[in-house]
């Protein structure tokens, strides 16, 4: 027994020296004092927070969204943050990010010219439009992949060699929670956020050896307009579902992303279901100890998961007797 335990230990030793040694050196940025920072949906809920937390840190900041009311207002409200006003810039630029490659290319290269080479891009343009998938109407299945997915791989492909080149920048990608377990009414949603996961996790592996840094963020629900307008047409098992995570605060989520990009993690989560889900089911190595955390509990939490797995089954099952008394009644 004892030397079990005893040859178990130095499995686990030598598995954390091994992934110590191996891992890129980790990068620590302390502030982002002169630095361009450009955030798509800087206009408003998470993407704000992370543009007012940017500014906060001595940013020159860019806002990327359609309306021009909204980012007008959104660049008063950020200025309003600024370490060092005189000399910090807030800019925005109205584009939609499901365009066309060339007219992301023109916006991005014209902010470029005005402000300065990105040394941050944070895709956080995005939304959900929830329903069975059956029922989702064809250009909202459509616009799910165009906005979530290529509003974020389109500026990140226009990012990416100035940023190798310069062998510096940061990268985040807003996938959610949603995009590690499957659930009932987020169907079309959820494949353009597993699709940012995948495209987040290659490119990450492209980044080993240079100082460029790309995090995955996996909010759960946060109290933002868009999680307002989201729950007008939201199914109410989806609202069960996606409420076992809780509500989290935009300012929380958009400041902590800025935090944990600087330091250049490869996951942020927001909450012991984003710890649990990205330990199951994700693939990056923060550190050894992580790792070897993650070896001793995980035939554990996979029984919890389960556990939960089958709570949300249940869910469902009760929605559908509810529906179908209706229909007798
Ligand atoms: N709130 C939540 O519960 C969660 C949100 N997320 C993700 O976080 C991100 C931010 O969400 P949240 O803060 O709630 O959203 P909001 O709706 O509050 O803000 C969305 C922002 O994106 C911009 N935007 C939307 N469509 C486009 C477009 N086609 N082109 C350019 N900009 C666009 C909006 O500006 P405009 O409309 O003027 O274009 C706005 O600035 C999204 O990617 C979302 O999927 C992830 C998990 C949970
Ligand atoms: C101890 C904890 C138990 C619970 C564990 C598992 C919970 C899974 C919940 C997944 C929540 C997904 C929220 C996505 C929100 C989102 O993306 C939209 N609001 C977008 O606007």
């Amino acid at each position: 027994m004892f030397l079990y335990i005893f040859l178990l230990l130095i499995v686990l030793v030598a598995l954390g020296l091994v992934i110590h040694f191996c891992l890129d050196k980790k990068i620590n940025y302390k502030d982002l004092k002169g630095k361009h920072v450009v955030i798509t949906g800087g206009s408003s809920g998470i993407g704000k927070a992370a543009a007012v937390e940017a500014a906060k840190l001595g940013a020159n900041v860019t806002v990327i969204g359609r309306d021009v009311v909204k980012l007008t207002e959104a660049v008063a409200e950020i200025t309003s943050h600024c370490a060092d006003k005189s000399n910090q810039k807030v800019e925005y630029a109205a584009l939609d990010v499901t365009s066309d490659y060339k007219e992301i290319e023109k916006c991005f290269s014209s902010i470029e010219e005005k402000i300065g080479p990105i040394f941050m891009l944070v895709n956080c343009a995005g939304m959900c439009i929830c329903g069975q998938f059956e029922k989702m109407k064809i250009e909202d299945i459509k616009q799910m992949v165009d906005l979530n997915y290529f509003g974020t791989a389109y500026p990140t492909r226009y990012v990416l060699p100035g940023m190798k080149e310069r062998d510096e920048g940061l990268i985040v990608f807003v996938s959610s929670e949603a995009a590690l377990i499957g659930i009932y009414g987020y169907s079309a949603y959820s494949a353009g956020k597993w699709a940012v996961r995948g495209l987040a996790e290659s490119v990450i592996m492209e980044l080993v050896g240079t100082k460029v840094r790309l995090t995955v963020a996996f909010p759960p629900d946060t109290d933002t307009p868009g999680l307002k307008n989201e729950d007008l047409t939201k199914p109410e098992e989806t609202k069960l579902i996606s409420g076992s995570a809780g509500l989290h605060s935009a300012n929380d989520v958009g400041k902590q992303m800025i935090h944990d990009a600087l330091v250049g993690k490869t996951y942020s989560v927001y909450s012991v279901s984003g710890t649990l889900l990205t330990t199951l089911f994700g693939g990056s190595i923060e550190n050894a100890f992580q790792v070897v955390l993650q070896v001793i509990s995980m035939g554990f939490l996979r029984i919890i998961m389960v556990g939960i797995l089958l709570s949300f089954n249940n869910i469902v099952r009760n929605g559908l007797k509810k529906k179908n008394e209706v229909k007798t009644k």
